[in-house]
């Protein structure tokens, strides 16, 4: 009984509580809330410029970038809360005033911005690497492909580890105590602690405690919900239509209506010599090609023999070592690459979409971002364009919510937006299902009838057979044989090619 009391007198002695309680909202709360919003805001700050420094290819950047994140990331936030609050005191006191409190705020800040700093860090080297090189090869400078693209979904992804940061800030705040607050600055720990002293009893200090929690625990389920959320998000399957015959005919439909489209700007390409290397391993030997204006071009052949790499030349998402490379006579290798581009569009095997933007949107971001065009005649243009490839009425799908050969519809869209004059397709079936990949085959078809000129990579023998004007087939880096599509399957003349033919067909 007699330890009750004792326990009952410490922690529950109400008219303590009551004493304290408008001084913990008016100040203490009050007080709190400002160091862990500002620092959280000022350590957003910093962490960005860290994690943009981290992840630039500059060492001049990145090490005091590590540096930095060493330091603050491992002194105790107590030692860093003192080392700046009273070396500085002198330089604060001239800037700020007499008050310690703009210190508090800015020692919080630099400790959050070293881990927010790695936070941002991890999130936007978490976005795959396609996001990317669909920004280049949609002509985007390194710097849009950051900021319209990658650094948003990074951003995105680290919600939940920013959330943790500010309840971890809501704590930390209670360090700056130390600094000597003025009676008005003080927050909910200093607070409960003068009652304490005053009352001789803790019920202040627990006072208090119910008051980091009222802050902190319902946070902690918000980042619980936005965490689930993210998580679910990703997973959710396809909505709507997946079978092959539904989107084959999704498509017939489109093309009856797409009659009307002009034709297009078909470009020509000359290779010639063209070498290329990944640092000592030589990729590309010395390779050949003409593409004629509107033709469709099938450059087969087995895993690793540069088709891929060949094709990342024409764009230059690869820079080529030597050779001489024309798209219409003009010199591709004088061009700059965002120009080169816009010109020359790019479809990916793994679609590499953006996935927080709508169909539409997808569409639509390089006209409006990169061609300037005013948003009603950018999606008039990314409307047509959604219609050509059967998927107007998607226009308002995220790609997490449409099939994959959908997807790769929309990708072709969105590369024939730009109104390039040659298209360049990366084995843009061969990470679909089966079903879906007659849907996409029979639109590359479609838009090769009506002149696209198109360098297609391809392991579909029979689509390379049927649509191709020519087969180009490559190994170990050069091309070894190249012709109509009935000369190169019906009569291959070099035994590497007949090798193949028997090991594909
Ligand atoms: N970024 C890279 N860094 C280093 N080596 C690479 C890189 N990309 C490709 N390679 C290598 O270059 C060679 C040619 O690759 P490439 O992707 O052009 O071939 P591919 O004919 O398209 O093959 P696949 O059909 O498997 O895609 C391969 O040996 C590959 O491992």
């Amino acid at each position: 009984m007699n330890w009750f009391d004792n326990l009952s007198r410490s922690f529950f002695d109400w008219d303590a509580m009551a004493e304290v309680l408008p001084a913990m909202i008016t100040v203490g709360l009050k007080n709190t809330l400002i160091l862990a919003f500002a620092s959280t805001v000022l350590g957003i700050i910093i962490g960005m410029i860290l994690a943009i420094m981290g992840i630039s290819r500059s060492p001049w950047l990145r090490i005091p970038a590590r540096l930095y994140t060493d330091v603050f990331r491992g002194l105790p936030a107590i030692v860093t809360i003192l080392l700046i609050g009273q070396g500085f005191a002198r330089i604060g006191r001239d800037i700020f005033g007499p008050s310690p409190f703009p210190l508090g705020i800015l020692a919080l800040s630099l400790i959050a911005g070293a881990y927010i700093g790695e936070i941002f860090r991890s999130g936007i080297q978490s976005v795959d690497r396609g996001q990317m090189e669909a920004s280049r090869a949609l002509s985007m400078s390194y710097g849009q492909g950051m900021r319209l693209i990658v650094v948003p979904q990074g951003v995105r992804r680290v919600l939940p580890a920013l959330v943790n940061q500010f309840i971890g800030n809501v704590k930390d705040s209670s360090l700056v105590y130390f600094l000597g607050l003025l009676a008005s600055e003080r927050e909910i720990f200093r607070v409960g602690q003068d009652q304490a002293v005053v009352t001789g009893n803790l019920s202040p200090l627990l006072l208090a405690g119910v008051f980091y929690l009222v802050i902190t625990v319902p946070l902690t389920h918000l980042v619980n919900a936005i965490d689930m959320r993210l998580r679910l998000g990703k997973k959710r399957a396809p909505t709507v239509v997946t079978s092959g015959l539904e989107e084959v005919s999704e498509l017939d439909q489109a093309n009856r209506t797409a009659q009307a489209v002009p034709s297009f700007k078909a470009g020509s390409i000359e290779v010639r010599d063209l070498t290329m290397a990944y640092g000592e391993l030589q990729v590309l030997k010395g390779v050949d090609l003409t593409v004629r204006p509107g033709s469709v071009t099938c450059i087969i052949g087995p895993s690793g023999s540069g088709k891929s790499t060949l094709l990342r030349c024409l764009n230059r998402l690869v820079e080529p070592k030597g050779g001489t490379l024309l798209l219409d006579g003009d010199n591709i290798l004088a061009m700059k690459p965002e120009k080169l581009r816009r010109r020359v569009g790019m479809v990916f095997q793994h679609f590499n979409l953006f996935p927080d933007h709508t169909a539409l949107e997808n569409v639509m971001l390089s006209p409006t971002k990169i061609k300037g065009l005013p948003r009603a005649e950018a999606e008039r243009i990314a409307m047509a364009r959604l219609a050509d490839v059967g998927l107007a009425s998607r226009q308002h799908h995220r790609p997490g919510s449409l099939s994959g050969g959908q997807q790769q519809r929309v990708a072709i869209a969105r590369a024939l937006a730009m109104e390039p004059e040659v298209i360049l397709f990366d084995e843009v079936t061969s990470a679909l299902d089966p079903e879906l990949v007659k849907g996409v085959l029979n639109l590359m078809a479609d838009l090769g009838t009506r002149g696209m000129t198109m360098v297609v990579v391809t392991h579909e023998m029979g689509f390379a057979r049927r649509v191709a004007d020519q087969v180009v087939f490559m190994d170990e880096g050069r091309v070894v044989e190249a012709g109509p599509p009935d000369v190169i399957f019906d009569n291959p003349q070099s035994p590497r090619l007949r090798r193949f033919l028997a090991e594909v067909l």
